[in-house]
This record gives C-alpha cells, sequence and structure tokens, in this order.
C-alpha cells in the first residue's frame, strides 16, 4: 500500500495593485533554496491557516498584513516521496511595517510582465497569471523525483471560495 502523508502550507503574494507590483521572496536556504518563491511555510499546530499565513509573512519580510484573500488551493506529489504539499494561497493586498530582508527571505518587488519565472518552482508557470488576475484556482502537480520535470497536472478556475 502507498500511504501519503499531507503537510499543510500557506503561500501568500503580497500585491500592489496600483503599480501592478508584486513581492517574491527569494529563499536562502531549505527547501526551495535560490528560488524566488511566495511567502509562507508550513502550518504550526493550534493555528488556523489565515493564522499561518500571516505569521509566515511577519517572519520572512517583517510585516504585518491587514487583510488576506483565500484565492487557491495547489497538491503536489514528488515521485518517491511519501509527504504531499497541500498548499493554501492567499493574495494580499494591504499591510503595515517595512519590508525588510530576514535570515530565510530577501524579498523584492517584480512587475506583472517581469516575472522571473525561469528562477521559480516549474508550476508557477501554470496557474500565475490566474493569481495575478484575482481568479480563485485549484490544481494537482505531479513532480518527477528530480524536481524539475512535472510529470501530470491539473489545474482549473473556481468561481467560489468554498470550491477550492
Ligand atoms: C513544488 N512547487 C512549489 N511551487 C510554488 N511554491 C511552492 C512549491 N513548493 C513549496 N512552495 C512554497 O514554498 C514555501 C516553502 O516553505 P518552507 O520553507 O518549506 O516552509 P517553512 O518556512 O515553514 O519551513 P522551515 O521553517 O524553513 O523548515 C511554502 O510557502 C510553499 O507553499
Amino acid at each position: 500500500m502507498d500511504f501519503k502523508i499531507k503537510r499543510i502550507y500557506s503561500l501568500v503574494f503580497v500585491k500592489d495593485t496600483l503599480n501592478k507590483k508584486i513581492l517574491l521572496g527569494y529563499k536562502k536556504r531549505g527547501f526551495g533554496k535560490s528560488k524566488w518563491i511566495g511567502l509562507g511555510g508550513k502550518l504550526h499546530p493550534d493555528e488556523s491557516i489565515i493564522e499561518c499565513a500571516i505569521r509566515e509573512v511577519k517572519e520572512e519580510a517583517n510585516i504585518e498584513l491587514t487583510s488576506v484573500d483565500k484565492i487557491g488551493y495547489l497538491e503536489y506529489i514528488f515521485e518517491d516521496e511519501t509527504n504531499v504539499m497541500a498548499v493554501h494561497v492567499f493574495s494580499a493586498d494591504s499591510y503595515s511595517g517595512e519590508i525588510s530582508e530576514t535570515e530565510e527571505i530577501r524579498p523584492e518587488w517584480f512587475e506583472y510582465g517581469s516575472v522571473p519565472f525561469d528562477k521559480m518552482w516549474p508550476d508557477d508557470r501554470y496557474w500565475f497569471h490566474l493569481m495575478l488576475s484575482n481568479k480563485r484556482f485549484k490544481g494537482h502537480f505531479l513532480y518527477e523525483a528530480n524536481l524539475e520535470n512535472i510529470k501530470i497536472y491539473d489545474l482549473s478556475e473556481v468561481d467560489n471560495i468554498s470550491d477550492i
């Protein structure tokens, strides 16, 4: 039998909607090292996924989100791995404080048209346009064991947050 253990994560995209810019973080260590990613991380025991999103953004970029909107759900399966990553995706367009670099992440603003896909997780190319245009979506991606190639995937837009 093939048991999979689900690990739950938040993934937060802070947007400057006026200037059409998105905040990404250069991951300095750990899983996804040297990639540009959204902010976020593992759900801690006894916190909600929204609390997790807010905590991770504070830990990684030193800002306090004042609104978060749940916009997506993604599952990642890696060949030869027992863990499934279940990722709750959020967008946020208001915060307090000054964005600054932390031990784990170097945050930087990118114009919507200049997102560095070649230095990001390959699946981001599939759903980023949905996230940038405020669509809601869900999807599953099966990665080869090398963590570079996507073997199969599905992705769909959803109308309702409750369908995510
Ligand atoms: C495979 N394709 C992927 N595409 C897009 N984004 C991906 C991703 N895989 C992971 N992510 C995100 O990257 C962050 C890692 O978080 P990660 O560093 O592992 O968590 P956390 O900060 O809790 O860990 P440590 O405290 O360092 O152990 C987390 O937001 C997660 O959603």
